[in-house]
């Protein structure tokens, strides 16, 4: 039989770090660490304007069963992000506003989960942000093991426990704990960096210009023309 484990120890990035990576957002996160680290489109905000980060603890469970979320309730701390999974897909509706009451009691941020959610408007109004697969109110069993605080893999991305979890209203993006700090300081270079370019381009300065590619496009065979010329 498998090995199924909640593991209760996990080390965590310094939360100053968390803090610099929240306020950045996912999109520059993501470009910051070099164009890794996002979960797949498809776990989307559930609701707007939420912007979280804080460190992972991780969830395999099986599809249809939620168990497993029930017993890492118990190894949550403040800032901490739940990344939930199940080892084959599964959209049903998992996770509701009674876990999430469970989970704000111990100070988790949000959650993040490939598959679905149920109780949406609940959510929304308690303020407790998930990004989810799908919604579903399809409910599900407590029947079947499986493991907290294990590497798993979440809409095609490997979350490891400990991560730093992003999430706002583009998505999801993680990243090694001992990464952070050099992200959150290039991520820092390319806000500032984004706003001499934001105030160039609503100046009308065009980004063609702005970013020298009209040699580009010349060298890539694109031509202006008045009309399309006849063939
Ligand atoms: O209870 C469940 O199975 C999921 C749910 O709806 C909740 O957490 O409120
Ligand atoms: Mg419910």
């Amino acid at each position: 039989m498998a090995a199924h484990y909640v593991v209760r120890h996990v080390d965590r990035a310094d939360p100053a770090v968390i803090e610099a990576l929240a306020a950045a957002g996912v999109a520059t996160v993501h470009e910051a660490a070099g164009r890794v680290g996002l979960l797949g489109p498809r776990v989307q905000a559930r609701q707007d304007g939420a912007t979280i980060a804080g460190s992972a603890i991780t969830v395999s469970c099986h599809p249809g069963d939620n168990l497993m979320i029930h017993a890492a309730v118990e190894v949550c701390a403040a800032g901490d992000v739940l990344v939930v999974t199940t080892t084959s897909p599964s959209t049903d509706g998992m996770f509701g506003d009674l876990l999430a009451t469970s989970l704000a009691a111990r100070g988790v941020l949000g959650l993040v989960i490939d598959a679905g959610v149920r109780d949406l408007a609940s959510l929304r109004a308690m303020g407790f942000p998930v990004w989810s697969a799908a919604v579903h109110a399809q409910g599900t069993v407590k029947a079947s093991p499986g493991s907290v605080n294990v590497p798993v893999v979440a809409a095609g991305q490997l979350v490891r426990p400990g991560d730093i979890v992003v999430a706002d209203d583009d998505g999801v993006v993680v990243l090694p704990a001992p990464a952070g700090e050099a992200v959150a300081e290039a991520a820092a270079k390319r806000i500032s960096n984004e706003e001499a370019k934001r105030a160039t381009l609503a100046s009308g300065t065009l980004g063609v210009d702005l970013y020298g590619l009209r040699p580009l496009l010349r060298d890539l065979g694109v031509e202006y023309v008045d009309r399309l010329p006849d063939r």
